[in-house]
């Protein structure tokens, strides 16, 4: 069994420590992938700050240009959409903002309010700071983002384009992130309890993820084992599901996305500020999609793709289905140290899709129900792919026997069951999927906590940051520019929202 009981978590929390042993992060497994590896090794130390040869997105390529060396991986997310054009529960457009920036009722929380403790992390779009309340002495994860680089980008955006309607949505871009963790609960999505803004910057107040990125844990591991990788399938699919019913692409998942909750649950998080909602494709740009359900993506590709389907790398409209083509990147990524293909930049790594014609190459050693699982997930043609959101589950049991993955056709849809696929065996899907599990039980890493504050489960890369530049000039009063185009932005969720997680 990989989960223990409830009552072992405090004693797990304090005592234990990482058991597994350090291992090669990538692993030859056969004689042609010996030559993709040396140069992926290649690829990997000149790219790495660490040890481990695990490279982190770019905090400063947020622009169609090499990955610089010593940087993270950057989110993709510039000009592309957050929700589907069809069945859409949540737009930007369409909700009802509650503006307390003017109103004299609702009192907005302010930066004030708020103890910087150290910094927790940092990506393309901006820094999150693990703060203390002044009032109530609760942490939270605090993601700032500067409305100059908004706001600079928007000129640009309007500079060079003849859409009247690019502001608007810059704009709805601007708050995609703070309406759908404000709209959305799930108890694998990160919570959103306010957001503000003041003169320069724009802030949300997340809850606090303690347990640090899936990525840190990958790099002090190496790779994991098969029912700890179902483990995280499992409860990654969840909060996918989750989000394509109700309407939202989350398209950015990879390990620095993925945080550890106190207990080893695993907590979706960045649902980026750049993302809009296409409700509106227009006629002219609606004859270019292949099927009802594709969102339209916009012009350029940015970022390093490693997990991103070859859909979105072409420049070609997609769907939902992009998040189980990047679920197979990841579980690729956990169990076998890198992602399936890896590059400076996203033509790099497009080249290599087109050139296997075969799909990636899935090392011998794993077992046959994650080969299956690997291949269908990773198929290049979105059309062939499994259809996760419409194959997902049944009142069967789950199947017993290995699939075989010699006797598959080549080219024939899959249309079993996601939950019943033989890697879940041990998966209690509905307690997984009415919250119950990630309440009374433990995940298969159990991050070592001894005090809260100290954000041991961090990179030292951030927690060493300094913070006071951002605090010296926070807090001044918003201009009136700013105020008309971030309106609408303040929140503050519900006092018994707020109690039901502290
Ligand atoms: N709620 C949270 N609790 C703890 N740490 C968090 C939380 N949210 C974010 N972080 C940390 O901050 C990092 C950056 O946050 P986030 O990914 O949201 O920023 P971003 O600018 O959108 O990054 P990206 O380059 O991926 O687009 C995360 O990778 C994580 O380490």
């Amino acid at each position: 069994m990989i989960f223990s009981l409830d009552e072992e978590l405090e004693k797990l929390a304090v005592t234990s420590a990482p058991s597994s042993p350090k291992t090669s992060r990538i692993m030859d497994y056969s004689e042609h992938a010996i030559a993709d590896t040396f140069q992926s090794r290649l690829e990997l130390k000149s790219l790495s700050t660490s040890t481990s040869g695990r490279r982190r997105s770019s905090v400063l390529a947020k622009f169609p240009v090499l990955n610089p060396i010593h940087t993270r991986r950057v989110s993709i997310s510039n000009n592309d959409g957050t929700f589907t054009d069809t069945n859409a529960s949540v737009s930007a457009s369409k909700i009802q903002i509650t503006d307390f920036d003017n109103d004299g009722k609702n009192i907005s929380r302010s930066i004030q309010d708020f103890k910087p403790i150290r910094v927790l992390g940092k990506g393309a779009y901006s820094k999150v700071v693990l703060v203390k309340d002044h009032h109530s002495n609760k942490l939270y994860a605090m993601k700032q983002l500067k409305k100059a680089e908004i706001l600079i980008n928007e000129k640009e955006v309007r500079e060079d384009s003849e859409d009247p309607t690019t502001l608007q949505k810059r704009i709805e871009r601007t708050f995609a992130e703070r309406i759908i963790l404000s709209k959305l609960e799930h108890p694998n999505v990160v919570k959103l309890f306010y957001s503000f803004h003041d003169h320069s910057k724009l802030y949300l107040i997340l809850q606090y993820i303690p347990g640090g990125e899936l990525f840190f844990h990958l790099k002090e591991r190496g790779t994991l084992d098969e029912d700890t990788v179902a483990f995280y399938a499992a409860e990654i699919s969840v909060a996918l599901k989750f989000l394509h019913d109700n309407g939202i692409v989350y398209r950015d998942l990879k390990p620095e996305n993925c945080l550890l909750s106190q207990r080893g649950h695993l907590v979706l998080t960045d649902f980026g500020l750049s993302k809009e909602a296409v409700d509106n494709v227009s006629d002219n740009e609606s004859t270019e999609l292949n099927s009802p359900e594709d969102i339209y993506t916009l012009h350029s590709i940015i970022g390093t793709p490693e997990y991103a389907a070859p859909e979105i790398l072409q420049g070609l409209p997609y769907n939902k289905n992009c998040d189980w083509y990047s679920l197979g990147c990841l579980l690729f990524d956990m169990l076998v140290g890198k992602p399936p293909y890896t590059g400076t930049n996203h033509k790099v790594i497009l080249n290599k899709i087109q050139k296997d014609k075969q799909g990636p190459r899935i090392p011998f050693y794993l077992s046959d129900g994650m080969k299956d699982m690997l291949n269908w997930l990773l198929k290049k043609d979105k059309t062939k792919r499994w259809d996760v959101d419409k194959y997902w589950s049944e009142d069967k049991p789950y199947d017993t026997k290995q699939p075989n993955n010699k006797k598959k056709k080549p080219g024939k849809q899959r249309i079993t069951k996601f939950q019943s696929h033989f890697i879940f065996r041990k998966i209690d899907w509905k307690l997984l999927e009415n919250g119950d599990l990630q309440r009374t039980t433990v995940g298969p890493i159990v991050p070592v906590i001894t005090d809260w504050e100290l954000a041991e489960n961090f990179d030292i890369e951030f927690t060493s940051m300094s913070y006071e530049d951002d605090y010296l000039s926070a807090g001044l009063p918003i201009e009136k520019q700013s105020t008309d185009v971030f309106k609408g932005f303040s929140y503050n969720a519900s006092g018994s929202y707020l109690e039901k997680y502290f």
